[in-house]
């Protein structure tokens, strides 16, 4: 199959990791100095799970006509850039390409269909723990590592099939499954308010985990998330807000997540939009009160983005 990734980033570089081994024409749609850096000394990954590797995909581009039309498209940029990115490349998706946008949040894939109006568009997500190191090399730490995709409908689809094979062959785990909602759901309730947590009170997990108010905050904010998940017909598992403030805990006191460390770094664009605000849009469409996530947004406006 011919499988673009758009993006040399964290998440681009880690699918592609899994990818390398198994032969197919991989085609990397990168930019600028990162096209550069690729197309001279190859797409550096280090990784200890998929392994230390130097990746060339067949092209390197970021020109749509010399791309040609895909079997697959794996959108690996950041969420705030997925509308642009997929007006960019239009033309390389035709009526069957599989389009598979991996970002945090639950903004991305509808994004993706409203501006690519054709293309086979799928849901997805993935866990990892990745990183530019510098232009055209990335790197991947830890263990958690495991991605999924799929149609909320249930229907079959030979590429997403190939694909996940492809995947967990090469040693990134993968699901498809139709129930990609509530996965993608499950993943954002824990993104989303683990971010609104370290963002209202400007700390990591060490300094939430001192009270019992910053805990009870968490806690806030995934009954908030859960009730719009419901809003929008996913059901959550039982149990899985305890789970993940169990999970919190566990996590090393100077953890936070990529969205809070965003902000405090002052790095525009960032997700704000796309991880909090999403959720507030969707809560107001929903008239639904989300009152520790809007408290958490509205802080965090007036903190970081001043
Ligand atoms: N990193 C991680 O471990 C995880 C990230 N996520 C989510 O995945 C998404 C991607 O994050 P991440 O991989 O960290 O992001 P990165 O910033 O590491 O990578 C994004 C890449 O997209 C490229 N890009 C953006 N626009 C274009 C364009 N028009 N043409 C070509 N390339 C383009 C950037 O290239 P350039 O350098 O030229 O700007 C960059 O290489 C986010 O939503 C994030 O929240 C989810 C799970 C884990
Ligand atoms: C949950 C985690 C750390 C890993 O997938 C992540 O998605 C992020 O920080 O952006």
């Amino acid at each position: 199959m011919r499988i673009g990734i758009l993006g040399a980033g964290g998440v681009g570089a880690t699918v592609a990791g899994a990818i390398d081994k198994s032969g197919e024409e991989l085609i990397l749609i990168a930019r600028g100095e990162t096209k550069q850096k690729v197309l001279e000394r190859g797409w550096i990954l280090e990784s200890e799970r998929l392994g230390n590797r130097v990746i060339r995909p067949v092209l390197v581009s970021d020109d749509p006509k010399e791309i040609g039309v895909l079997d697959v498209l794996i959108l690996g940029c950041k969420s705030f850039a997925v509308k642009e990115v997929c007006a960019q490349y239009k033309d390389v998706v035709g009526e069957d390409t599989l389009v598979i946008p991996l970002q945090n949040g639950f903004v991305t894939a509808e994004q993706a269909e409203e501006a690519l109006h054709r293309g086979v568009i799928a849901h997805g997500f993935i866990y990892c723990l990745s990183q530019i190191v510098e232009k055209g090399h990335v790197s991947n730490v830890g263990t958690l590592l495991r991605a999924g995709f799929g149609f909320p409908d249930g229907r079959k689809n030979e590429k997403a099939e190939r694909l996940a094979k492809i995947l967990n062959d090469g040693g990134l785990p993968t699901e498809y499954t139709p129930e990609v909602l509530r996965l993608v759901w499950q993943k954002y309730m824990m993104i989303c308010g683990n971010s609104c947590t370290f963002l209202y009170y400007d700390m990591t997990v060490g300094g939430i985990m001192e009270s019992k108010e910053r805990l009870d905050f968490l806690r806030g904010t995934y009954d908030d998330l859960e009730r719009l998940a419901n809003s929008v017909g996913v059901t959550l598992p039982n149990g899985i807000k305890e789970k993940y403030v169990e999970e919190f805990q566990e996590m090393p006191p100077s953890a936070a997540s990529s969205l809070y460390r965003d902000l405090k770094g002052g790095i525009v664009p960032n997700e704000l939009e796309q991880i909090i605000g999403s959720a507030v849009k969707l809560a107001d469409e929903k008239g639904l009160e989300i009152p520790y996530v809007a408290a958490a947004y509205e802080k965090t406006k007036e903190r970081f983005c001043k």
